[in-house]
């Protein structure tokens, strides 16, 4: 169980006060001084209801006849007071729903904007995912929650300030009675707050998961291995047992609310008979007058429906307040790198000094003690077994992390900001991402601050060898590259890996990065590629991540890495006198070409 400060609440209705205030500050105004109003109203119709029974009731102390002009005029403003009291309503449902909308709208932006800004390490660590997670449940209406309930408890405070007011004229001694009815309430709401808290707060990891099932029984890209490998049932049945943990969790918490509930309210509304008979005692000793009585009565009746009111929606209201703790921890604390693109340093070369990497949440380090230099101008290329830590080296020399220990030098200089890095740096991912948008888009995000330039995407196509297939799509550059989309189409594996080198091409970046940028290629676009490498990305440094050592065989030095660590290095040529991994590999893979019998 998660125990929550009592601060909490107030800091948290202050922190929607102002998000609301930012959102649309004229909803919130007008419905706050909507409230003011209609409380002001019903403590002035208290004191007219007196006014009116003290007229028209035989033991009033004015005694006149129900048809006499005071009486008459009370009864028409209370009848006024009531139109006005429903064109308020009216107004507050409007007000509400404006701000409702504005409101939404301005927290999952502020969410998105912090999970946009947070660098890549952030996203190995499974507590980010929880708290991200629970940023984007709160975000989704509790903030609206909030202030729907805020002006709710204003309108209850207000009223019952109204027509405690009222009550100071009358009958003084009744108010401590209707503020003791409501300490059961409330007290049972504050358990109520922490007790939905803290089920929600330990089941972030587990709805992740369940948004993850219903991804892959729901996305289009799953679709075909779930199919093959008829995962569906086996995913559904997963997600199944992931749900029943929340539902289990909801009743039995829904269950001892409840109880609490009926327990506070029947105390509560014990206390408020025992006054209700103690008036009826002092009408009977004749201590008060009958109109005095009645109007004390109605009016404790609406005192404690108010102060029961304010004690439920505490309860409400502590919920979301609490989500809202998590928005507020979310972003802030995640908001603190600028959006936006630093200006484009001069790239005169980049050298890692004894770098050491491990992921976070892991053990063993990824990269021990790497060096390796990328002088201006040069094809470097990293070789190695899977998981040798050549993507990880790549992400580094990138600056999506940031070594451990050992140093970056770039332009010889020690790299503050690897934002200048990943300023300077295309890189063209293995697993690049398939953008559902448009062909230009795929491109042109290559450079996402400046508008897509359709006549530089085609030439940044040409040189990815995309264009030919991009103009053949029914809208050329316009069309949809994702078939759940209107007039969507999609592209073969080695066509949607030229659209991501074209993305490169247009990034127009000094340092180039490719992992594996030709594995969905076919052999004579390979080769083509490689054979090309030099003239594609003249003036610009090449790190070239490959298996295929054919491939590499040109590059300017090639690191052989093992295990995390650089075993070997020099030309191709060097290498293969040495006669070591590099020449041994290098070998097999060129016997393999030859030898292989097909069978
Ligand atoms: N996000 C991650 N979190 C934790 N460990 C990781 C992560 N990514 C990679 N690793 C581990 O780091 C090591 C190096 O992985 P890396 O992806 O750099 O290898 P690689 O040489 O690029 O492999 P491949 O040739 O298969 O692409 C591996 O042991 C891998 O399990």
């Amino acid at each position: 169980m998660v125990r929550v400060r009592r601060l909490d609440l107030p800091r948290s209705a202050a922190f929607a006060v102002r998000l609301a205030w930012r959102a649309d500050r004229r909803s919130l105004v007008t419905l706050m001084a909507v409230q003011l109003v209609t409380a002001l109203g019903l403590g002035a119709g208290l004191l007219l209801l007196r006014t009116v029974l003290d007229g028209g009731l035989p033991g009033g102390s004015a005694a006149r006849t129900a048809g006499e002009p005071s009486v008459l005029v009370g009864l028409a403003v209370l009848l006024a007071l009531r139109a006005a009291g429903g064109v308020l309503g009216s107004v507050t449902t409007a007000r509400q729903r404006m701000l409702s909308a504005r409101l939404d709208r301005h927290v999952i932006s502020l969410v998105l904007g912090a999970a946009v800004r947070a660098d890549l390490p952030r996203f190995e660590d499974p507590a980010f995912h929880d708290r991200l997670q629970r940023a984007v449940f709160a975000s989704r209406g509790q903030p609206v929650v909030v202030i729907t309930t805020l002006v709710a408890v204003l309108q209850a405070l207000l009223t019952a300030a109204a027509v405690s007011g009222a009550f100071l004229a009358m009958a003084w001694w009744l108010l401590p009675f209707a503020a003791l009815s409501a300490v059961p309430t409330l007290r049972a709401a504050r358990a109520e707050r922490n007790a939905s808290y803290g089920l929600h707060h330990g089941l972030a990891e587990s709805r992740r998961l369940r948004q993850y099932f219903e991804r892959l029984m729901t996305g289009r890209d799953e679709a075909k291995e779930v199919r093959a490998l008829d995962l569906g049932p086996l995913l559904h049945a997963r997600w199944h047992a992931e749900y029943e943990r929340e539902i289990e969790g909801t009743v039995r918490t829904q269950r001892r609310h409840m109880r609490r509930k009926i327990g506070a309210r029947l105390v509560g509304d014990l206390l408020i008979m025992a006054v209700v008979g103690a008036v009826a005692l002092l009408l009977g000793g004749g201590l008060v007058d009958l109109p005095t009585a009645l109007t004390a009565l109605t009016g404790l009746w609406l005192l404690s429906a108010r102060i029961q009111m304010v004690g439920g929606l505490m309860g409400d209201i502590g919920d979301s307040a609490l989500y809202l703790k998590d928005l507020r921890a979310f972003t802030e604390a995640d908001a603190e790198r600028p959006a936006g693109r630093p200006p484009v340093p001069r790239f005169r070369g980049l050298r890692a000094e004894r770098i050491t990497f491990t992921y976070p949440g892991s053990t063993r380090p990824a990269l021990k003690d790497v060096s390796v230099t990328l002088r201006a101008g040069e094809i470097v290329a990293l070789v190695g077994t899977n998981g040798s830590g050549k993507t990880t080296l790549a992400k580094i020399l990138a600056g999506l992390y940031r070594p451990d220990a050992g140093a970056l030098l770039f332009n010889d200089r020690p790299l503050a900001d690897p934002a200048a890095l990943r300023a300077v740096s295309a890189v063209v991912f293995q697993d690049f991402v398939r953008y559902k948008l448009s062909a230009l888009d795929n491109i042109a995000f290559g450079r996402a601050d400046e508008p897509a330039d359709e006549a530089r995407a085609a030439e940044a196509a040409r040189k990815a060898g995309a264009h030919g297939f991009v103009s053949r799509l029914a809208r050329g550059y316009a069309t949809v590259l994702g078939k759940e989309f209107a007039d969507g189409e999609d592209l073969s594996g080695g066509q949607w890996q030229r659209l991501a080198l074209a993305r490169a091409f247009y990034r127009d970046a000094p340092l180039v990065i490719l992992d594996e940028p030709t594995a969905a290629l076919d052999p004579q676009a390979e080769e083509e590629l490689f054979r090309r490498i030099r003239s594609l990305f003249a003036g610009r440094t090449v790190l070239l991540i490959s298996h295929r050592f054919s491939s590499v065989r040109g590059a300017d030095r090639i690191y052989v890495l093992d295990e995390g660590s650089v075993i070997e290095q020099g030309t191709h040529d060097e290498l293969m006198a040495r006669g070591g991994r590099y020449a041994g590999l290098f070998l097999t893979q060129a016997a393999a070409y030859l030898d292989a019998p097909v069978s």
